[in-house]
């Protein structure tokens, strides 16, 4: 058997047609992200990643239609959510957990037609913003706030976390990590996805699978962490030195780096501008600022670039979000591209079952237990 590559680096494990990574361009369906970024709602993304089209008015105004329609949740999830010691359960493991729960209210949840799977992806895309938003209230001490049927989504999810309907900034911003996140080829998460569902296990079981490997820092998790640190450091002038004890120590800078993109991220751009725009307005500049000194020594001394969670933290802090929450956010929009994916698979599938080099001792001898020294 051939050697094996450590974190299966550079290995192609399937084709799919969702989304590209060409020369550190990323692309959905081959639409590029920055028009993408700067043109498109969540909802048309959502179409886009699960039928391989941009939708005309008609068939965006149904899927969003859709969406909205099914926002709501069965008051066994949120009465589940309400029994959480809630000092102690991070919000993405809740969020596993509801997902998983979820499946149990879901009459087809173990029905394995295509039009039944694409009814599923509807409720669960529709269904996980608001899991996300009510967990958030219930902790608050809050009552959680049903979806309104005439919003978008974005809107929608700000109207169900704040209790009010958001500024249009604000409703741009989301809207905007939304779509910039929905999406990104074979990254962990979406591995994970498919590895599970290629068994023929059901979607639930996928998104769920999806949402354990998003939480770790070195993958979804990275942003909160961002946000830890930056508060950490506190003041602009912190910031260097700070960078400098970390990698004295070995340690990760989180945010930086990341085993597709050399040159750079090019959704990372898009949430830095954001960042900007919105740390001014709200008169936060500092953590601009400081993500600023940080993202330019890094790149300078470890040649590492910032990914797409490392200005995210700003803007979601700016924007006056719970630094917990900003993982569940990525789940919220990059369940849209599992979805796809999930969908992709089962069309076409055969179980993944990768080979393992065997490294441990040779064949020996099996040694009865009273003569083991
Ligand atoms: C949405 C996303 O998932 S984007 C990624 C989010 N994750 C993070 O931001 C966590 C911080 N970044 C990292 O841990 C990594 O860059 C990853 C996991 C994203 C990619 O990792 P890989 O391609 O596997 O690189 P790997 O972890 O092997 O690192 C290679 C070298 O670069 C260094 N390195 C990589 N990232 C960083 C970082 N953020 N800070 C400091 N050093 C780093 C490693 O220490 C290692 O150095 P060494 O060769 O001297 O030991
Ligand atoms: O592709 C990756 O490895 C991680 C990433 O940026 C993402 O999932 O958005």
């Amino acid at each position: 058997m051939t050697t094996s590559t450590k974190g299966l680096e550079g290995i192609v494990a399937t084709q799919s047609s969702i989304s590209s990574i060409i020369d550190d361009q990323l692309s959905y369906v081959g639409y590029r992200i920055d028009d993408l970024a700067e043109h498109a709602s969540f909802e048309e993304v959502i179409y886009l990643l699960w039928n391989l089209k941009l939708p005309t008015k008609a068939e965006l105004e149904n899927v969003k239609q859709e969406l909205a329609k099914n926002m709501e949740i069965p008051e066994e999830v949120i009465d589940h959510l309400r029994s959480y010691d809630l000092s102690t359960v991070h919000p993405m493991a809740a969020l596993r957990t509801a997902v998983s729960l979820l499946g149990l209210y879901d009459d087809e949840s173990d029905i394995m037609e295509p039009e039944a799977n694409k009814r599923k992806a509807i409720r669960i895309q529709a269904k996980i913003a608001t899991i996300v938003a009510a967990f958030s209230r219930i902790r608050n001490g809050q009552e959680p706030v049903k979806p309104k049927a005439d919003l978008g989504y974005a809107e929608n999810f700000l109207y169900m976390l704040n209790g009010k309907e958001a500024d249009a900034i604000e409703i741009e911003a989301i809207n905007k990590a939304l779509v910039l996140h929905a999406d990104h080829e074979l990254n962990a998460s979406t591995f994970t996805a498919r590895v599970c569902v290629a068994t023929l296990s059901d979607i639930y079981s996928g998104i769920t699978a999806a949402i354990g490997a998003l939480k770790g820092p070195l993958h979804g998790g990275a942003n909160e962490n961002v946000m830890k640190m930056l508060s950490e450091i506190g003041e602009e002038e912190n910031a260097i030195p700070y960078v400098e004890k970390k990698l004295a120590n070995k340690e990760k800078i989180m945010g930086m780096g990341h085993r597709v993109y050399r040159n750079g991220d090019p959704r990372a751009k898009h949430l830095k501008e954001m960042s900007k725009q919105l740390t001014t307005l709200t008169k936060q500049e500092k953590w601009y600022n400081m993500s600023v000194k940080i993202e330019d020594y890094i790149k300078e001394n470890k040649g590492l670039p910032a990914n797409v969670d490392f200005y995210s933290a700003s803007v979601y802090h700016s924007l006056g979000i719970d630094h917990d929450l900003f993982t569940p956010i990525f789940a919220v929009s990059r369940t849209s591209g599992w979805l796809a994916h999930i969908l992709e698979q089962y069309d076409n599938n055969r179980l993944i079952r990768p080979r393992a080099e065997y490294i441990g001792p040779d064949l020996q001898d099996y040694v009865e237990l009273n003569k083991r020294g």
